[in-house]
């Protein structure tokens, strides 16, 4: 059987190319910028290997010249340049990438930083140009040729003549259409924008003519415009430099023209990691959530560079939800890239950095709760809240990494603690780790459900976060010791003798709270003697995994599922009101509905719940009076 080769149809590929492959028409110019730096490491590779040529830096940039009347774009480059038979077979053959074989033939593995490897990135040029002229000469020769093409319709190759050794790109920009406006890439702010925001790590300088304005000679009033080539990149990015040389200000720098942030960031991280995995990362944790932290149009995410080329400007993968509150940058040269220059799905290599980029933010994130008290509460002031929605978030997956950094306010210190703090001050016969929710801490310390456990000299953590009792019940546990609710049913603090008259109680009030209870309907799921209170008449508590808290948190949800807690009405047997209450079953059963209506509203507003007829409510107040 005959073998015969696919022949590719260059017509069709290259309106493949040009239409579909890349996003955004600007990344054109991320791509020849890349293709010239190529070419000029090519040179600097050679020097390197012979000692016939001499790499003098100051030689070797790339000049982007921009002329609005003709509507050229042209990209220039002092790199190694292409021969006629290169330029036939690297811009004449779709997917044939000159750089790729370079690499190959030249055997180079680490530190050169080459960026081109599909042999596509060139035809870019078309997304913008309706026709592209390349002039160039190689290094070694004395001819220059010089390569057209219109796109579709193919290409020629002539002699022509060109100074020195380099390639000169042109780019007969498109017309503009209703859609797209073609002539921004002829305009300096546009070209400077692209240029910082994808090639500013590029090791040559880009040089671009920027226009000024200065005084006429000789007049007092009248203005000139005139060009000033200017480098626009800033070649050197600041994570490969050496750590020793930055100062705290650099970084801080950084953090600002990169617009990270309008505050100073906490703390910045820099990462160099040499080894089978190779990569420079910058992190910065900030000091205050920015304003749209907590909606869902905050898009996390680092930067990422493959060999100082910008690939995405929000990795989201590269950040765990918990820690989306970081900032910063990676570059690596070990990534695999797609054809059109964007990161690979799963990439192994991608998700071996971002559990390190974790680990380090939470190592970092410890030693300041360690070391820096007052700084690290400021932190959690700001971001706490998304590390207890981590706690809470994929079944309580990530548990373990956040529960050492959760701070909760403390009935005993006056302020905020770490749960380790809290295990260590606990009294030997403590069962639990008591917590009381509430809208804010003034609150939670006038609820009469904590009395109890506050009379016994056990610290409580106030929990005024919504997140608060969810993340809670998804930790269960720490170091043993499970969590508590001073609201719950069982407070596993009452002494035998205390069980045993709450019982006794029970039996012989038993009709009384029986018609308490049907006075009250479906309102409540019991009634019965406190264990709990001291100085209140009543309260509400509740039975079963769903709090009260929880249930007001879940029914202001968009979806208000109209979930309901188990309620339990306390009764304080010891107080004066009880009494009352006694009394009026034996003589006056209208009086008891009344005041058993008024003490069941009371205990609503004591827990922040709505009183659900307010209008009889101040009525029934009324008539008592
Ligand atoms: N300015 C240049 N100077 C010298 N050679 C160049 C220049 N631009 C392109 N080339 C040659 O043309 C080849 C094809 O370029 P192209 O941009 O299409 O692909 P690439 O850079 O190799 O790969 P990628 O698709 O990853 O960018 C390059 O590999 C290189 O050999």
């Amino acid at each position: 059987m005959e073998k015969r080769e696919f022949r590719a149809e260059s017509k069709r590929l290259l309106d493949l190319m040009v239409n579909s492959i890349y996003t955004h028409k600007e990344i054109f110019l991320r791509e020849l910028i890349s293709n010239s730096s190529d070419a000029i490491d090519k040179i600097y590779y050679k020097a390197l290997t012979d000692e016939n040529i001499s790499f003098n830096k100051d030689d070797y940039y790339i000049k982007i010249v921009a002329d609005k009347d003709n509507r050229t774009l042209t990209i220039s480059d002092t790199g190694i340049g292409m021969s006629k038979e290169e330029l036939e077979e690297h811009l004449g053959v779709i997917a044939n990438s000159g750089s790729f074989a370079f690499k190959n033939e030249n055997q180079i593995k680490d530190g050169y930083d080459i960026i081109g490897q599909f042999g596509v990135g060139f035809y870019s040029a078309f997304m913008v140009a309706d026709k592209v002229t390349v002039i160039s000469k190689t290094f070694g020769s004395e001819e220059a040729y010089k390569w057209e093409s219109e796109g579709a319709e193919g290409y020629i190759i002539e002699n022509t003549k060109k100074d020195i050794v380099g390639t000169d790109i042109i780019l007969s920009i498109k017309e503009n259409t209703e859609d797209e406006k073609y002539d921004e890439f002829l305009e300096e702010y546009r070209l400077r924008g692209i240029i910082k925001k994808y090639s500013d790590f590029i090791r040559y300088p880009i040089k671009l003519d920027i226009t000024k304005s200065r005084l006429k000679e000789g007049s007092e009033d009248e203005y000139e415009e005139y060009q000033e080539e200017q480098v626009i990149n800033s070649m050197v990015p600041i994570w490969r430099k050496n750590k020793n040389e930055l100062k705290e200000e650099d970084y801080e720098n950084f953090y600002m023209e990169k617009h990270f942030g309008f505050d100073k960031p906490m703390k910045s991280i820099h990462l160099s990691v040499d080894g089978t995995l190779r990569y420079n990362a910058i992190l910065f944790i900030p000091q205050e959530a920015p304003y749209d932290f907590y909606t869902k149009e905050y898009e996390k995410g680092l930067e990422l560079y493959s060999n100082g080329v910008l690939i995405m400007e929000k990795c989201a993968d590269l950040l765990p939800d918990y820690f989306s509150f970081v900032k910063g940058v990676v570059d690596s040269e070990d990534l695999s890239l797609n054809i059109s220059r964007e990161i690979l799905q799963h990439d192994r290599q991608l998700k071996l950095i971002a559990k390190k980029i974790e680990d380090k933010i939470k190592d970092e994130l410890a030693l300041i709760l360690k070391n820096n008290r007052e700084e690290y509460e400021k932190f959690f002031e700001s971001f706490g809240k998304q590390l207890k929605f981590g706690v809470y978030s994929d079944f309580g997956m990530n548990k373990e990494v956040l529960q050492d950094l959760l701070l909760f306010y403390s009935s005993k210190e006056k302020k905020m603690v770490t749960l380790d703090e809290y295990i260590s001050r606990m009294a030997e016969e403590q069962k639990y780790i008591y917590y009381a929710v509430g809208e804010s801490v003034d609150r939670i310390d006038k609820l009469p459900q904590s009395e109890v456990v506050k009379d016994k000299g056990y610290e409580i953590l106030y929990f005024t976060d919504d997140i608060d009792e969810f993340a809670i019940k998804v930790l269960m546990k720490y170091k043993e010791k499970e969590f508590k609710s001073v609201s719950s049913g069982d407070l596993g603090i009452e002494t035998d003798d205390n069980d045993k008259d709450n019982e006794k109680e029970m039996e012989e009030n038993k009709d009384l709270f029986g018609f308490m209870k049907d006075t009250l309907l479906n309102k409540i799921k019991e009634i019965k003697p406190s264990k709990r209170l001291k100085n209140h008449p009543v309260c509400l508590s509740s039975e079963g995994e769903l709090s009260i808290e929880m249930e007001k948190v879940l029914n202001m949800m968009p979806d208000n599922p109209n979930v309901k807690a188990d309620k339990i009405l306390e009764i304080n047997v010891n107080h004066p009101v009880f009494e009352t209450l006694k009394s009026a079953y034996e003589n006056d059963k209208d009086k008891l509905k009344l005041y058993t209506n008024l003490l069941y509203n009371q205990a609503l507003l004591i827990e922040g719940l709505p009183i659900e007829d307010p209008v009889e409510f101040t009525n029934n107040i009324c008539k008592l009076m």
